[in-house]
């Protein structure tokens, strides 16, 4: 999946709140405004706020239990939650209960009695800010020429898939790929059309890489990478020859290339199950030195880490 094609979920507000007539109340009020979920405890909100993702939260202050500000608390501290805006729904309406709410990192406060007016012009408002947050989000993510992924978003993906891999033991692989030739492309076609290569080769790298999980970025100049979950090196191999096939079938003329009279790109594998000692930058390492062995084997193929090639061999 490429930034450019996340897509757009619907507005999802989750209410916590332990007492049954005030969600009713609430629910009542914004059900316009997105799809609307509820918790009667704090715990229970904060499982589905993991699962549910909701772009706000309207969090009761006074609950039996963890409070209001405890579950705030919770939700600021975590990386996958943080992005959810809170607003304090309170009976407590001094100035001093107001600041505290907005002190909290709380994006607003509505005061009880509930007046539906009110709340879905507070609702609306922030749906609204949340939806601009986003976008700037998938901007920042984005890489501007192919609209790919960028570098700084794949490496956090990375990090985070490794890290589930190794907890779950499951094998991850990491694709490396790079255009052959391409300096002397943009010598002989100059760099517009070098630009509109990169965009078709991305597009190919991004028809590879639609299932679940899967995830294509473009990791500087001319090399991409692909991240491909619980994938094990017999599929990845097949999956690195069927790129470089898929990548030459583009047909973009390149006389002065070196292994074909078309683009053409080397590529580099490696799939395993990370362990205590592995690390993503050294899983990254190796597809390089993968990479490189294509490259020095005359390009236009792919190879898996570990796999040494009889060029290789005699240097
Ligand atoms: N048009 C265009 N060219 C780029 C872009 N980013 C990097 N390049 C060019 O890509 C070329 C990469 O050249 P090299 O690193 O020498 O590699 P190569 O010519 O592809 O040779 P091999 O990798 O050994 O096959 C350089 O000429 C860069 O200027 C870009 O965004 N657009």
């Amino acid at each position: 999946m490429t930034a450019a094609a996340l897509p757009k979920p619907p507005n999802t507000i989750l209410i916590i709140d332990d007492n049954p007539d005030t969600i009713r109340l609430l629910s009542a009020m914004v059900r316009e405004q997105g799809r609307v979920l509820f918790a009667t405890s704090g715990a229970a909100g904060l499982e589905l706020a993991r699962m549910q993702r909701p772009q706000l939260i309207l969090l009761d202050v006074e609950m039996q239990g963890m409070d209001g500000f405890a579950v705030n608390e919770q939700i600021r501290e975590d990386p996958d939650l943080r992005s959810s805006a809170v607003i304090f729904v309170t009976a407590q309406s001094s100035p001093e209960a107001e600041i505290a709410c907005l002190d909290a990192g709380a994006v607003d406060f509505i005061p009880k009695p509930l007046n539906a007016a009110v709340v879905q012009a507070r609702v609306r408002n922030h749906l609204r800010l949340q939806s601009a947050l986003a976008a700037l989000d998938d901007l920042a993510n984005q890489d501007g020429l192919t609209g790919l992924y960028n570098r700084r978003y794949f490496d956090r993906q990375f990090a985070a898939e490794f890290a589930r891999h190794r907890r779950h033991q499951l094998p991850l692989g990491v694709v490396l790929v790079d255009v052959d030739d391409f300096k002397l492309f943009n010598d002989r076609y100059g760099h517009q059309r070098g630009d509109a290569c990169l965009r078709e080769v991305s597009e190919a790298l991004q028809d590879g890489a639609r299932r679940p999980g899967e995830l294509a970025a473009r990791y500087g100049g001319e090399e991409f990478v692909v991240l491909l979950p619980n994938v094990t090196p017999a599929t990845l191999l097949q999956y690195g020859d069927w790129l470089c096939r898929r990548i030459a079938a583009l047909g973009i003329s390149h006389p002065s290339a070196s292994a074909a009279p078309h683009v053409t790109a080397s590529i580099g594998l490696c799939a395993r199950i990370p362990t205590e000692g592995d690390s993503a930058a050294a899983m990254l390492h190796a597809a390089d030195m993968a990479l490189y062995s294509a490259k020095r084997a005359g390009r236009n193929r792919s190879v898996l880490a570990g796999d040494t090639l009889p060029e290789m061999m005699t240097g």
